[in-house]
């Protein structure tokens, strides 16, 4: 059975494309697959933060389907990094430079943009639909029907927070250079997405943000389902969305923000609807770290020392690309 391994900003996933099997895997099976391909000690390669399963999509008006699979073998509404691989692959595959990919709540327009570097590929994706009700966060913070840049006592007496889904539910709070690599946000991330807590039962993906400078943000995030991650799209970009609201004097709709974070560096953007509805821009690589052969019974077992691992170019171009392009940014 094949598989890509793939990254956005260094959130490395494996793509399966259920397309080329012959028998699609159970509901079990795709969970199961992921807990054990993802695992960083015994899985594949170093394991990944999720797995993208690709599918044909509902009709002809997309060119495939995404569903996310995180680490722990949760499933999640939408994966901004991981929505720019299985974008370059579906356009490798269809020959087509923009179209749009079907996810749990939306069908999702993408398109190529021109390359970061040499063998850093870039795709532009929209992140959608956004909403600050707490029904769709599955939030129980506060009677109030949203949470923007306001205390949680219980959390921390000091830090303020805004909670928004993008539709994966994501909770921000900007702060400064030392609290960034501080203990406080895995801290916090950690008792978000335990077991029964009161605030956030299904979980949470949690960020911190540290304003750098005019557009210019960098982000770090503790993913619902993973942990800490070198970077988290939907994150960023529901960042961007939130210095937009929160920064006015800073930044505004339209106006390109630069994300960097563990992992490198994306381009976001945030536009409003006539509605009022927002939606983000995520432009950023998507890299193919390598093709891997591997059987799909001794890998529901844990078992990969039969795969094969068939390494591209393109992971050293990124991290030449981190190097000499990001730093500068920082
Ligand atoms: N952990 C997330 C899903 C993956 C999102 C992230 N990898 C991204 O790039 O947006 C959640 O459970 O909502």
């Amino acid at each position: 059975m094949k598989l890509l391994k793939v990254h956005g900003s260094g959130n490395d996933f494996f793509i399966l494309d259920q397309s080329k099997l012959e028998k699609s895997l159970t509901e079990a099976e795709l969970k199961l697959f992921a807990q054990k391909v993802c695992d960083r000690k015994n899985g594949l390669h170093g394991g990944s933060d999720g797995v993208l399963y690709v599918t044909a999509g509902h009709d002809a008006s997309v060119a495939g389907k995404m569903r996310v699979i995180n680490a722990d073998g949760s499933e999640a509404s939408m994966c901004g990094n991981g929505i720019r691989a299985v974008a370059r692959y579906l356009s490798e595959q269809k020959e087509k430079t923009a179209f749009k990919i079907e996810t749990m709540y939306a069908d999702l327009k993408v398109k190529k943009e021109p390359d970061f570097a040499a063998q850093v590929k870039v795709f532009d994706a929209e992140i959608s639909p956004v909403s600050f009700a707490s029904k769709d966060l599955g939030m129980n913070v506060s009677s109030k029907k949203k949470l923007i840049n306001e205390t949680i006592p219980v959390l921390s007496s000091t830090l303020k927070f805004s909670a928004v889904a993008v539709p994966n539910p994501h909770l921000i709070s900007f702060v400064d250079h030392a609290a960034i690599n501080g203990k406080e946000l895995g801290r916090i991330a950690s008792y978000l997405n335990s077991k029964g807590n009161p605030l956030f039962p299904d979980g949470v993906n949690v960020s911190f943000v540290e304003v750098l400078g005019r557009n210019r943000i960098f982000v770090r995030t503790f993913e619902r389902g993973v942990g800490f991650t070198n970077a988290c799209g939907t994150a960023m970009s529901a960042s961007s969305l939130m210095y937009v609201l929160l920064f006015p004097e800073q930044s505004g709709l339209e106006e390109k923000i630069t994300v960097l974070n563990p992992g490198g560096m994306v381009k976001t953007k945030v536009h409003n609807r006539i509605d009022g509805s927002y939606w983000m821009s995520l432009i950023g690589n998507a890299t193919f770290v390598a093709k891997v052969e591997v059987d799909l019974s001794a890998a529901l077992t844990g078992d990969f020392s039969r795969a094969h691992w068939y390494e591209t170019d393109e992971q050293e171009a990124y991290e030449n690309f981190v190097r000499s392009v990001v730093k500068n940014e920082l």
